[in-house]
């Protein structure tokens, strides 16, 4: 082939360029680094993975016992037309039909167990790492992505780790008894049936790189699309708002046709392999017939004999075929494995080997010169912070949109860590203390209403499973919720639809609050807790805090009502200059 026809095949291998990809390809991992990666996760199921093994041995056995019975069929019964030996033969047959089915029902079942065992613990896990990551490092990734790994990716792994490499050392092993019967039966016409099988391999890994390359294409493109279904559908009102819904389409056609063409290049390359397969397939067999006849004729081997050698010849290759198409599925589930390996590999928010819980009640937060940068971010949010908050204290922090008040939160929940100086909560520093503690020592309140889609008591009740309807309904009067929740067709029952959408945006903001309320803790960190809430409602609130004097309470906002309530303003300076807080005393203000 010349060179330009060559390049012309190997163009028809791969898939076209996606011009927009929205996810990026994941580091490329070697088929033993992902073994290495998950195997301890795989190690405590060794002994049954062993046992599966042996019964996927035992098959191929049972298998070469009902050939030589075949031949025996042939060479005492048929040829010299003796019907006796046919009982034992039959019998013989039968009994090695029960026990073939009785070992592929257990190996069957047992293979599914160790399988699903595996997928199960992996998958609780790797949620489990989702949700312990800072939410800052999830915002910056694509949800729908995430949830394409969490559940397509995640099955691959099963199917790499479990399902194909069990299913290659069972087609090794196979392909090891029906070979070792080959040559025990004839060695000569066993040698020659061998011809083939480094053609095998030369096709299965020629094509195993065109594989991976498609897959790997094929499940970022995956994640693409339903990155793009969760922000259209979960945006739907953006979407409709701007009459935006022929882009949305176009965006997703775009993903969508790009999935195509990925899975349209993997059929050319197995319609390219497997007829590849099938012809080496039957040259093999037809270089043991022209032997056979020779074998034949020269006496080396009866008809039984030779009709055994076939039927044994024609089962190895179903190994050897196997072992083939098992390269380029392996490097099929490689690519999926890859996402949910990256995935792992975020750093989660973990306790520090030593952790100290933070003693209770918390008697003063310090943040010395503390500077925070956020991944990926080529300049610090905030440098250089100096701030004492006194034990009781109500604190306003005010400044410009982007000038680091919800940097300065994350720092004191340890969602995220400084990049110098030390953030301390009651003297400790933050980061020598457990995460559970800090949670239950201080309560943030998100800019974003996050509510659950459950009914109005599930939802206040999030922060404190098994509260009484009693608290419940104290914590929701305290927002100034239980008003407009008595005025719902089932008050405390009602559910909010997802994302709390059949609420208006004053009633979520007062939910959230009613569940702040119900979780307590010495510090109360708001972030904008007026927007949506109309003057009464926010001097309802405002004046409602200012009555909580056993606890400190921290509010970011650009709401000057909000300032009346407070004991000191702190502002943080313009993002373009230094971001240094400092007290302005016009806008202090003690009620
Ligand atoms: N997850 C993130 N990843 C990268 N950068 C971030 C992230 N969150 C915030 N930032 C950046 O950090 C800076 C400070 O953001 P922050 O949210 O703390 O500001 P803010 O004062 O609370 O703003 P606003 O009043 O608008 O809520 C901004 O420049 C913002 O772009």
């Amino acid at each position: 082939m010349t060179t330009d026809k060559r390049s012309r095949v190997a163009a028809l291998l791969r898939p076209t360029a996606d011009d927009t990809p929205l996810i990026e390809l994941s580091a490329q991992m070697t088929l033993v680094e992902v073994f290495r990666a998950f195997w301890p996760r795989l190690r405590p199921l060794r002994w049954w993975l062993l046992l599966s093994l042996g019964l996927l041995v035992a098959a191929p056995l049972i298998a070469v016992a009902e050939i030589r019975l075949f031949q025996s069929l042939v060479d005492t019964v048929l040829v010299p037309a003796d019907f006796a030996p046919m009982l034992w033969i039959g019998a013989a047959f039968i009994g090695l039909n029960i026990l073939a089915a009785v070992i592929d029902g257990c190996d069957d079942y047992l293979g599914t167990w160790i399988s699903q065992k595996f997928l199960t613990g992996l998958r609780r896990d790797t949620f489990a790492h989702v949700l312990a990551l800072p939410p800052h490092r999830l915002d910056q990734r694509r949800l729908g992505d995430v949830i394409s790994r969490l559940t397509s990716d995640i099955s691959t792994v099963e199917s790499f780790m479990v399902s194909q490499l069990t299913r290659g050392v069972g087609l090794l092993c196979t392909l090891v008894v029906y070979i070792c019967a080959l040559f025990w039966m004839q060695w000569q016409l066993a040698l020659a049936s061998m011809i083939v099988i480094p053609f095998f391999w030369w096709a299965a890994k020629r094509f195993a790189d065109y594989t991976k390359t498609v897959s790997r294409e094929r499940r970022r493109r995956a994640g693409s699309l339903t990155a793009i279904t969760e922000e259209s559908v979960g945006n739907a009102s953006l979407v409709q708002g701007y009459g935006a819904e022929d882009r949305a389409i176009a965006d997703y056609d775009r993903q969508n046709i790009a999935i195509m063409e990925a899975e349209l290049t993997g059929s050319r390359i197995r319609a390219l392999f497997l007829p590849m397969v099938g012809l080496l397939e039957l040259v093999g067999i037809l270089v043991v017939i022209g032997l056979g006849v020779w074998a034949l004729s020269t006496g080396r081997l009866t008809l039984g004999g030779v009709l055994a050698f076939l039927t044994l010849l024609g089962s190895c290759y179903r190994p050897i075929r196997g072992l083939g198409d098992l390269l380029p599925g392996l490097f099929s589930a490689s690519a999926g494995v890859e996402r949910v390996r990256e995935l792992l590999d975020e750093p989660a928010v973990t306790d520090p080997p030593s952790a100290r819980t933070l003693p209770r009640p918390v008697t003063g937060i310090s943040i010395d010169n503390v500077s925070a940068r956020y991944p990926g971010r080529d300049r610090d949010s905030i440098s250089d912070v100096d701030l004492d908050i006194a034990a009781g204290e109500r604190l306003a922090i005010v400044g410009p949109s982007g000038s680091g008040k919800t940097t300065i939160a994350r720092l004191l929940t340890g969602t995220l860590t400084a990049s110098s100086g030390t953030v301390r909560l009651g003297g400790h520093d933050v980061t020598t203390l457990t995460r559970a503690s800090i949670r239950s020592a201080v309560t943030t309140v998100a800019q974003e209403t996050l509510l659950i889609d459950a009914t109005i008591a599930d939802n206040i009740a999030f922060a404190r499973p098994g509260a009484t309807r009693d608290e419940i309904e104290h914590a929701a009067r305290r927002a100034g919720a239980h008003e407009f929740i008595t005025e719902l067709p089932a008050g405390y029952d009602t559910r909010v639809g997802q994302r709390a959408r059949m609420l208006s945006g004053g009633q979520r903001q007062r939910l959230s609050l009613a569940r702040a309320f119900l979780h307590g803790g010495d510090l109360m960190i708001l972030d904008e807790p007026t927007t949506g809430l109309d003057p009464r409602a926010t001097h309802h609130l405002m004046s409602t805090l200012a009555r909580e004097r056993d606890r400190t309470w921290v509010v970011l906002t650009h709401d000057p009502l909000v300032l009346e309530y407070v004991d000191r303003v702190v502002s943080l300076g313009s993002v373009s200059s230094s971001s240094t807080p400092t007290v302005d005393p016009s806008m202090s203000g003690v009620r």
